[in-house]
């Protein structure tokens, strides 16, 4: 697909990470995009995430082949309201990123009669950052692609996205709008409101107990990563699938009224099998494949308590020229053995990194 045009709607880490993701596949592309936020455009030039910015949409969709949408969902539906009153190519494909699905096909309507296509699309895989300065070509790797065509969808025009898409050599699967939201709604949507509202009741009991979000790490650090990520983009997201997340809320309402029942009457082959039951179906989700639950091919390191520990290791790494994507201090005691956990690109990164380490006599270990 040489000399084509591509329009990237929206320059955030989605936007860019798509548009780098493209151009690595189809190098004779032009990109083109347009912010709201004049600083993301000029920096997504800079980086080279895009070739060119224009300062209006209706300039970027002229002649283009395929439209990408990666604004917050809300301002998406706003953005193809938009485009039905702009001159679009007959052929293009016009596809978006958001993750919820149902609103967004629906709104897609408004195109009909122009003879273009609109596919819904949402990769299975982010982060809690934002804004193109984050953006990765390789952010979807592996990760399942969920694209959402209407029964009357061309074949061919499915094809030719997931052609456009191959550089982000993510897994395509075509679902309903609804069977989407169900989904994302379950494992995405639902534990992000989760994960704020304990962030929520940290702050709330710190201003009786300054002391604690001191000791607010480990596995609350964990449990509320993604309570980071972009409030708007959040908001959106959980307006457009308000009806799921209400059933959600009330069987989670349910749930934790039993575990309260449990705990008040301290039933302890209860809790037991209720930790048990949890552990046995978390164990076995496949947690090496990317999906809405990330894998970050993580190893854990136990290292004396010691200066200089950590740039010893990270000196290994380098000289086998292994890249760590992240590092962090787990556990540090005084005068015990700390825990290094060191993200990496690959499972074969991981692999490589825990031989060269154990060849270093460090203890090194995968953990599911
Ligand atoms: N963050 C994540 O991990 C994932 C996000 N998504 C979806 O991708 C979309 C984008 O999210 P991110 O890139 O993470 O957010 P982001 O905040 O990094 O980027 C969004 C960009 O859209 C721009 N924008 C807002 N309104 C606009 C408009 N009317 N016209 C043009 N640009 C506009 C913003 O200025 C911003 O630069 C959202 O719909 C989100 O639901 C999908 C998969 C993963
Ligand atoms: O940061 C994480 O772990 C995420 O789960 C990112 C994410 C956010 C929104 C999506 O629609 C898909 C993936």
């Amino acid at each position: 697909m040489n000399n084509r045009k591509v329009f990237v709607i929206g320059l955030g880490l989605i936007g860019g990470s798509i548009a780098l993701a493209i151009k690595k596949e189809h190098k004779n592309c032009m990109i083109y995009g347009f912010d709201i936020k004049e600083d993301q455009l000029k920096m997504a030039k800079s980086l080279g995430v895009i070739d060119e910015f224009v300062d209006q949409v209706e300039k970027g969709v002229e002649d283009a082949d395929l439209i990408i949408l990666a604004a917050p969902v809300k301002k998406t539906e706003e953005v193809l309201i938009n485009l039905a009153s702009y001159n679009l190519k007959a052929s293009a494909i016009i596809t978006d990123v958001g993750s919820t699905k149902e609103k967004i096909v629906e709104k897609a309507q408004v195109l009909q009669g122009k003879g273009v296509t609109f596919i819904g699309g949402h990769p299975m895989a982010g982060s809690h950052k934002t804004g193109v300065e984050a953006a990765k070509a390789h952010l979807f790797e592996n990760a399942f692609y969920i694209l959402t065509p209407s029964e009357g969808t061309n074949m061919t025009k499915i094809i030719q996205l997931q052609n456009w898409l191959k550089g982000t050599k993510a897994k395509f699967i075509e679902m309903s709008p609804s069977q989407h939201d169900q989904i994302a709604g379950v494992i995405s949507h639902f534990p992000h409101l989760i994960a704020a509202s304990l962030v929520h009741q940290v702050a709330k009991i710190e201003k009786e107990q300054p002391l604690l979000s001191n000791f607010a790490a480990g596995g609350f650090r964990d449990i509320t990563r993604i309570a980071s990520a972009s409030p708007v983009m959040w908001r959106d997201i959980l307006i457009h699938n308000k009806e799921i997340l209400l059933s959600l809320l009330s069987e989670w309402q349910k749930e934790m009224d039993y575990v309260k029942g449990l705990i008040e009457k301290a039933e302890d082959q209860s809790i037991l099998q209720y930790f048990h039951s949890a552990k046995m179906f978390r164990d076995e989700l496949p947690i090496k494949q990317k999906g809405a639950i990330p894998s970050f091919y993580d190893l854990y390191v136990d290292v004396p308590d010691h200066p200089g520990v950590i740039s010893d290791v990270t000196g290994i790494l380098s000289k086998e020229n292994i890249s760590i994507t992240n590092i962090r201090i787990l556990e540090t005691r005084e005068d015990i053995m700390g825990v290094l956990r060191l993200s990496f690109r690959s499972d074969q990164d991981r692999d490589r990194a825990l031989t060269c380490l154990a060849e270093n006599l460090y203890e090194a270990y995968i953990s599911s």
